[in-house]
């Protein structure tokens, strides 16, 4: 037989599956509502005019293609953790946050789960949410950790099940790692309040959790990159000492450049000095330093104040245009007649909706409606136009009443 011959064929990816069953489909009407890529008002892919400009002031500089140093370009990273913890921050402040540039968000929640899973000195174990971004439980297993879950979701109001969440916090063995979407939870779209991430952070602390925040949303939740990091910020205020995965994919448009960032705040300088060295160990035989040339574009957006300035009113707008589409559909649905209430396609935040609909619908929406979204219900908001809600609307009422 041959070598590979025992090798299984396996499934599609639950959310890059769907855009191949979009790209198969002939109609010319068809909707992709799958992956969590912007989208225009004409469903196109979106350049950020601020990402153009960047990218044409890295051109005039002839930089050489030397690799970067294993953590990445510094004026990227450096860059990135303001952007995160924000200027007051006391750790950043006493140099005792240790980043590295990631392979995107993908590549920062692998690091943190490989340095989790080599000096964690407590369980192996990482609590995530239910539900959570497909991919979580796949990075985490591969980085060697057992992946648990704590309740989020309220099926019954489409919300957040925060005093499950709490309980289950509490119930955790003492000193349990929990990954928390810091704002725009993938898929469901439901975020806790202020005063709901003050009462988990107690609990938090309580437990002596270890937080693991993903941060893939950071200015598209809100429209504002400081009111979208509340959490992480409050955390850290509180004395948290959390790690953390930031992407760059959807509030810069930099998806297929690949650009993240991994940290950790550490106790003291010398153990920021100790922890930077083993990441550096980690990362080497991963992929030994990563791509400059995204890093380089989004450092010039975030050093230069003008092109911050103006990169900070392309998320607004963004996450402007995806807020107008979630009152357009919920409009559209009640002039149908529709009986059911969609609120909550209002009240959610972020690049998703959880629209409460069965796998069977959704597949319906697809076969009947070339509506393609994925199973568990959720549509990325940003595949909306004004030009197709009117047609989405229907497809939904007609399966929905
Ligand atoms: C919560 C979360 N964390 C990390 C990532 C990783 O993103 P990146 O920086 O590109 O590695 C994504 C992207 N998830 C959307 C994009 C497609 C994907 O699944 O990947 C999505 O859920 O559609 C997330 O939604």
């Amino acid at each position: 037989a041959s070598v590979w011959s025992t090798v299984p064929q396996g499934p599609p990816d639950a959310i890059l599956g769907i855009t191949e069953a979009f790209k198969k489909d002939s109609n010319s009407e068809k909707i992709n509502l799958g992956v969590g890529a912007y989208r225009d008002d004409k469903g196109k892919p979106y350049v950020l005019p601020s990402v153009k400009q960047a990218e044409q002031k890295v051109m005039q500089q002839n930089l050489d293609k030397e690799y970067a140093g294993i953590t990445g370009v510094p004026d990227f990273t450096k860059a990135a953790a303001l952007l995160a913890y924000g200027p007051d921050s006391a750790p950043l402040k006493e140099g005792r946050v240790a980043i590295t540039q990631s392979i995107s968000g993908t590549g920062a929640l692998r690091i943190g789960g490989a340095f989790l899973q080599r000096f964690y000195p407590g369980a192996k174990a990482i609590y995530i949410p239910t539900p959570s971004w497909a991919n979580h439980k796949a990075v985490f297993l591969d980085s060697g950790l057992e992946v648990k879950q704590y309740r989020y979701y309220d099926k019954s109001t489409i919300g957040l099940d925060f005093d499950g969440m709490v309980a289950d916090i509490k119930a955790m063995p003492k000193g349990s790692i929990i990954l928390l979407h810091a704002c725009a939870h993938n898929p469901t779209g439901v975020d806790p309040t202020e005063e709901q991430w003050k009462k988990i952070s107690e609990a938090v602390k309580e437990g002596d959790h270890y937080p693991f925040f993903d941060m893939a949303y950071q200015g598209f939740a809100s429209g504002d990159t400081d009111k979208d990091a509340f959490a992480l910020r409050y955390f850290v205020e509180q004395g948290h000492t959390p790690c953390l995965a930031q992407s760059f994919a959807k509030n810069m448009g930099l998806y297929g450049e690949r650009v993240g960032a991994f940290s950790i705040v550490t106790a003291t300088k010398e153990e920021k000095v100790k922890v930077d060295s083993q990441v550096k160990i980690l990362v080497r035989p991963l992929y030994s330093n990563p791509p400059v040339h995204g890093a380089r574009i989004a450092s010039t957006i975030l050093n230069d104040a003008e092109l911050n300035k103006q990169w900070l009113g392309e998320v607004k707008d963004m996450a402007e245009r995806i807020i107008k589409m979630r009152a357009l559909l919920k409009e559209n649905l009640e002039k149908l007649g529709s009986k059911r209430a969609w609120n909550h396609i209002t009240d959610q935040i972020g690049m998703f909706a959880y629209t409460g609909l069965t796998a069977e619908q959704m597949t319906k929406l697809a076969e009947e409606h070339s509506v393609y979204a994925t199973k568990d219900g959720r549509i990325s908001v940003a595949g909306i136009t004004s030009g197709n809600v009117g047609r989405l609307a229907e497809a939904i009422y007609k399966i929905t009443g």
